[in-house]
């Protein structure tokens, strides 16, 4: 199953800059092992803002959720989720 996720980070205010690098050296990490696993198939940037674009593929939305709270980042984030289906004009 394939859902376009979009993920909006608020940076902390309550956190040391060391701190919060921190978390993102983990989110790293975490963003990296997931994608070579297939799980986590695209990560873009979204041009000027604090966010991305990915696309997940995963089997079921139970999965997606534990993945998703599992993010370091995810207490400092908004997720929109958007579940995707074929298009009948997709070629591939
Ligand atoms: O930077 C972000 O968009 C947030 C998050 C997603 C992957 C990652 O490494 O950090």
């Amino acid at each position: 199953m394939l859902f376009l996720v979009r993920m909006d980070v608020k940076v902390p205010t309550h956190l040391s800059a060391a701190e919060f690098d921190a978390i993102k050296a983990r989110e790293k990490t975490y963003a990296e092992q997931l994608q070579r696993e297939g799980a986590w198939r695209h990560l873009w940037r979204v041009v000027g803002e604090y966010a991305n674009y990915s696309v997940f593929d995963v089997p079921s939305n139970d999965e997606l959720h534990r993945l998703l709270s599992g993010l370091p980042l995810f207490p400092f984030m908004t997720v929109h989720v958007t579940p995707l289906a074929k298009h009948p004009s997709a070629i591939q």
